[in-house]
């Protein structure tokens, strides 16, 4: 039997495939830092032409799940932001009124902003979709997902983001989110997708990087002044599911 402690402080846990780890064995590292970690030991389940099955069976399982769930839309942002904030509502607000588009949520099924997007797509009676991934740290998935996809492995799961949905809609975020960002504006930029709109909410927080890209980028010629015309910038839920609609 539990002490009132222990329920008040859950045991650490994490998640290993269908394995749930706690305690001492919630320690140790993930599948992507075995895969990246060069240092790392390896043991024969765990060397590189083995993990190649693996990793085949995360897209495998991926594309299985996702190939029915219609036209969506992926929603980036931090996963720092709390219920109240500005942040946290504008997401509630993006998830619902997509929902009432007709577009599926994606969202990388965590706290934050995620769990904003998610919360609103059930609101608004949409499919709410979340693609957890495998940290060491990990917290779940939040309770607003209802079709959930684990992932080990962070570019598999980069992978469902663009292929399942039909633009990116990006709230204010930190390292994940600027990660996310920028892949899909690569992808964009070098052809990989096309018609593919990408819509970031905060003009007062995204304003000073689009100028740095503006001023120092395209100044310094590293890439064209066109490419910005790859992202729109707007202040509001409302204005990005516009754009959203109107560049699909
Ligand atoms: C750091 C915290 C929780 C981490 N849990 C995450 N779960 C799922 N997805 C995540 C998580 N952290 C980052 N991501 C991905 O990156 C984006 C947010 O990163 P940011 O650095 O917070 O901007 C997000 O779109 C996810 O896809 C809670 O303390």
């Amino acid at each position: 039997m539990s002490s009132p402690t222990e329920k008040n402080n859950p045991a650490p846990s994490r998640h290993r495939g269908p394995v749930e780890l706690r305690r001492g064995l919630a320690k140790g590292s993930t599948a992507d830092q075995h895969l990246l970690d060069t240092r790392s030991p390896g043991d024969f389940t765990s060397t590189d032409p083995w993990r190649v099955l693996r990793i085949q069976a995360e897209f495998v399982e991926g594309f299985g799940a996702l190939a029915n769930i219609g036209p969506a839309v992926s929603v980036f942002g931090s996963a720092r932001t709390t219920p109240g904030s500005a942040f946290y509502e504008t997401g509630v607000e993006v998830g619902r009124r997509l929902a009432e588009a007709g577009f599926a949520v994606i969202t990388g099924g965590g706290p934050g902003s995620m769990e904003a997007a998610n919360k609103g797509a059930v609101d608004g009676k949409g499919l709410s979709v979340g693609l957890g991934i495998e940290l060491p740290f990990e917290q779940g998935m939040n309770q607003w997902v209802d079709l959930g996809v684990n992932f080990r492995y962070f570019f598999a799961r980069k992978t469902m983001f663009v292929k399942y949905a039909q633009g990116f809609i990006v709230l204010p975020g930190g390292l994940g989110t600027l990660d996310e960002l920028f892949e899909a504006m690569v992808l964009v930029q070098t052809h990989k997708v096309t018609s593919f709109p990408i819509v970031l909410i905060g003009t007062e927080f995204w304003g000073p990087m689009v100028n740095w890209i503006r001023e120092t980028l395209v100044a310094d010629g590293l890439v064209s002044a066109g490419d910005l015309d790859i992202i729109s910038v707007v202040d509001s839920a409302e204005e990005a599911v516009q754009k959203l609609v109107a560049g699909v």
